[in-house]
């Protein structure tokens, strides 16, 4: 069997090596001759995977190790008998660290409580539901919009409006979908960019045109008190540098870059295709992740609750380093910060999940352990 692969698929070796070639390439580098003699094709988000790429070849099954699937055409699949499969949810959970470390910082720049924040979420599938049941275990109020749900779970869910009216925190977590009932392509454009309330915070770690990014830029040169959080960009691997810039936090696309969700991603694509193909799986996950860095941390029962939250968020990812490396390569020219923005990706640092941490605490603190539980963190 022949399969081509995007080079940064990691361990696409040890759980594909055995089904037959790998044929390794930059995503935005595979094209129609690269996969003309192609039986199973590997992608990540960057690669258009449509009848232009694959009409007339032998491609039978194609896995995106990634969550979103805008970059794939579903409907050509049906109709050409492709099979595929992406990862759900494999790296939901560095996605909601990033979302936390980002409000860490905000919340320190302006001196505020979070607990004292109304924070909404748009769009609780894999990743705003995950997202929603932290900050609603840390005690915070939550008000989430999602219509899908909504029509089919009833229950409790906001509109749009009634985030941008009340929430001083609003993070968005819906696919790109410019089409169907509820699209979202430029679902926040200007009208509702203006409406934001005074001081509002603005989070994007979905896709970047669910956001109107011009309109963006446009409304933070007007209005100083607002302040925007974009790890995903219209148009990327091209950034606009202005937006960038007006950012508090500006990252390439590495909110869900956690190495635990990466290997997860590989990990499903490869499961999906032993389903689809009648395989036995025999490669494991759990034999494959390293250890974490950092394994177990003790708080005295005295620790303040704020404290805790902060320090142990920040003992495993701290946003802070992504966006100074990304601000850093916005210096360059037009081609050389495209570059960078796919470089930066390509070499991202060992990161690992807030989860994956054990916390033991000295002494009886009920606030301390509601913490750690709503991080998802082992008590110990
Ligand atoms: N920046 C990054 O590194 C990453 C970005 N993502 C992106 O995050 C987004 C969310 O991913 P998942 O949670 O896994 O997707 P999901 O499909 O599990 O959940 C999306 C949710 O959005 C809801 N939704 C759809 N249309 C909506 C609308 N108009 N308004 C409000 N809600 C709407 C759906 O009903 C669903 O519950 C996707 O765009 C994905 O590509 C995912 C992982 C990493
Ligand atoms: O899973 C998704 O969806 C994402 O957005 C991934 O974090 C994107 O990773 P790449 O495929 O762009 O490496």
């Amino acid at each position: 069997m022949r399969i081509v692969a995007d080079e940064n698929i990691p361990l696409v070796d040890a759980f594909f090596g055995g089904l037959g070639d790998i044929r390794r390439l930059p995503g935005r580098a595979i094209d129609a001759a690269a996969v003309a003699d192609a039986d199973l094709l590997l992608v990540r988000s960057v690669t258009r995977v449509d009848s232009t790429l694959l009409a007339g070849t032998p491609v039978r099954f194609v896995g995106t190790c990634t969550i979103g699937t805008d970059h794939l055409d579903l409907e050509y699949f049906a109709r050409a008998g492709i099979g595929w499969s992406s990862a759900p949810g494999c790296n939901a959970r560095g996605v909601v660290d990033y979302v936390l470390g980002s409000l860490l910082v905000l919340a320190e720049d302006e001196g505020v409580d979070l607990a004292s924040r109304t924070f909404g979420v748009v769009g609780a599938g894999q990743v705003g539901g995950r997202l929603v049941d932290v900050l609603r275990g840390l005690g915070w109020r939550v008000l989430v919009c999602d219509p899908p749900r909504q029509a089919v779970e009833g229950g409790d869910f906001v509109d749009l409006e009634t985030i941008i009216r009340e929430c001083d925190a609003i993070s968005l977590h819906t696919p790109l979908d410019a089409g169907g009932e509820h699209p979202t392509y430029h679902l926040l454009d200007t009208g509702r960019l203006e409406r934001l309330r005074p001081g509002a915070w603005l989070l994007n770690a979905s896709r970047g045109a669910v956001v109107d990014n011009q309109a963006l830029r446009a409304v933070l040169e007007r209005r100083s008190d607002l302040r925007a959080v974009l790890d995903v960009w219209e148009g990327e691997p091209q950034a606009d540098v202005a937006l960038a810039q007006l950012c508090r936090i500006a990252t390439p696309h590495i909110a869900g870059y956690s190495l635990d969700g990466k290997l997860r991603g590989t990990a499903q694509v490869y499961q999906a295709w032993c389903r689809f193909s009648g395989q036995a799986e025999s490669v494991r996950l759990d034999e494959l992740l390293p250890a974490p860095w950092l394994d177990e941390l003790t708080l005295d029962a005295g620790t303040d609750p704020n404290w805790a939250l902060a320090t142990l968020c920040r003992a495993v990812y701290d946003p802070r380093r992504d966006d100074a490396d990304f601000r850093r390569s916005l210096a360059g020219d037009e081609g050389q910060r495209r570059a960078a923005f796919d470089v930066l990706r390509k070499h991202y640092p060992v990161r690992r999940e807030i989860d994956g941490l054990r916390v033991r605490l000295k002494g009886d603190a009920p606030s301390l352990a509601g913490v750690v539980r709503a991080l998802g963190a082992e008590l110990v």
